[in-house]
């Protein structure tokens, strides 16, 4: 993707890799006309080394030096070098799937090297992440989820809650998310889904309450199919009735994570435009890039 002022190309730094995510981003960045960083950063206390990724679908591919996130002059050398190399500060973004918890020491970092991000990365402290993005006035687009189809139906969740808040005053909540047993944190798209059935909701639901599976059998006992088991999320919210005569029931279930890299890799256009098009940054949700018309994932 060429950007329409510089002419340069946009260069995505892509962190976390060899994580599935961080990879499964760095081919949709691939897949649909970014460049990749040649450097980017990885976890720390691992040897650098250079990984080669491939993008299947599209036959490109791109050398990536990991470099551990310990070695901070290093990995700011690396960014400066990168930033040159893509023509100006507009046109290196970064794209976070790290560990939680990394999310808060990253951003800082992002904000301290003037790096617009795509934090896709959940768990840490997230009202802290939110006030050090916005305080800096710093661009980044920052969601637990990044498939189309979830952003959507969180945004009219979002609409259901501030348009009929209380609908569903006296039901009870329970929430079951199942996911790969390398998880190590409670779903960041359960805990958002949970904020908007709250203000439908009287129930004194909270996150502590979520039931979470992250062991294979008990996976595949709650419909996860054998291929998913390393990569899956699969979710449940139950809403019944005091009387228990009436029940309402939203799933989501993903196999695989194509949907959510597909989505990080229009979040990283989307906020390469705002970069063109706005003075000041802020935090964005992927409910705005799903608004700017800007997630065309291909599983359309
Ligand atoms: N927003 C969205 O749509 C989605 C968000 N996610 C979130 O993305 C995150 C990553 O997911 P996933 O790839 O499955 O997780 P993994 O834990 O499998 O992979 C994370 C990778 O990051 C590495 N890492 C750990 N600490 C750091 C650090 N400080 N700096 C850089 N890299 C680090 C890990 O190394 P090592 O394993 O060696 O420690 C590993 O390679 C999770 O928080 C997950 O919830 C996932 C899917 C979709
Ligand atoms: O770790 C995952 O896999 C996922 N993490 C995100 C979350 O915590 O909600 C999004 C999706 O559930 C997959």
């Amino acid at each position: 993707m060429a950007n329409a002022e510089s002419g340069s190309e946009v260069t995505v730094m892509v962190n976390g890799m060899p994580g599935p995510m961080a990879i499964a981003a760095a081919e949709a960045c691939l897949r649909k006309g970014l460049k990749l960083s040649p450097v980017a950063m990885t976890r720390p206390e691992i040897d650098p080394c250079i990984l080669t990724i491939s993008d299947a679908v599209s036959g490109k591919s791109s050398n990536v030096q990991l470099i551990p996130s310990t070695e901070t002059d290093e990995l700011e050398a690396a960014i400066a070098g990168a930033r040159e190399g893509a023509g100006g500060e507009k046109n290196l973004l970064a794209i976070d799937y790290t560990h939680p918890s990394a999310v808060n020491a990253n951003a800082l970092f992002y904000i301290g090297n003037q790096t617009p991000f795509v934090m896709g990365t959940t768990g840490g402290d997230r009202e802290k992440l939110m006030a050090d993005v916005t305080a800096a006035k710093h661009f980044a687009v920052i969601a637990p989820n990044m498939g189309k189809q979830i952003v959507a139906m969180q945004a009219a969740l979002e609409d259901l809650a501030s348009t009929y808040p209380s609908a569903f005053a006296g039901y009870s909540l329970q929430v079951t998310e199942s996911h790969q047993k390398t998880k190590v944190d409670t779903s960041g798209t359960a805990k958002a889904v949970i904020d908007s059935l709250k203000t439908l909701s009287d129930d004194g639901f909270s996150y502590d309450d979520i039931n979470m599976i992250r062991g294979d059998q008990e996976a595949v006992e709650f419909g996860v199919p054998e291929e998913g088991l390393h990569g899956h999320a699969f979710h449940t919210y139950t809403l019944t009735s005091s009387d228990g005569s009436v029940q309402f029931q939203l799933q989501h279930n993903v196999v695989g994570r194509t949907s959510y890299a597909e989505g990080t890799a229009d979040a990283v256009k989307f906020l390469s435009k705002k970069l063109q098009t706005e003075q000041e940054g802020r935090v964005y949700s992927m409910i705005n890039v799903l608004e700017a018309g800007a997630l065309d994932g291909f599983l359309d």
